[in-house]
């Protein structure tokens, strides 16, 4: 695999949540994260994708229409993209 030997940090969801713009665009999905920064201009929906700027895309990202036929493309492009792994820290009450 591509990025096995990539050397990936750890983060939390609030540092992801700091990389929230269309030239700083983190995501996370299914417990990694992702900067998406270069691909923001390649996004074929367009703007659509600042709507998670920064968030978990876990229970959306598969779920879009379009990704549907796209799903192998997507799966490499975050492969491409990949920065670390997402951090479970316990939710305040
Ligand atoms: C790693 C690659 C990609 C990521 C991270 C990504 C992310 C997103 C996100 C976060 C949304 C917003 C979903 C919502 O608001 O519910 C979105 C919408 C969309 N994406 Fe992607 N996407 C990717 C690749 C693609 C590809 C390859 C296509 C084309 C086949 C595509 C087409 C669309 C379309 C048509 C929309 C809806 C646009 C709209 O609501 O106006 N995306 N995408």
């Amino acid at each position: 695999m591509a990025n096995t030997s990539k050397n990936l940090k750890e983060y939390t969801r609030s540092d992801v949540e700091q990389h929230c713009t269309h030239d700083d665009l983190w995501i996370s999905f299914r417990g990694k994260v992702y900067n998406m920064t270069p691909y923001f201009n390649e996004h074929p929906g367009g703007l659509a994708i600042l709507r998670y700027a920064g968030k978990d895309t876990t229970t959306i990202l598969p779920f879009v229409a379009s990704h549907g036929i796209a799903w192998k493309f997507i799966e490499k492009k975050l492969e491409e993209h990949l920065i670390g792994t997402l951090k479970i820290t316990p939710r305040r009450m």
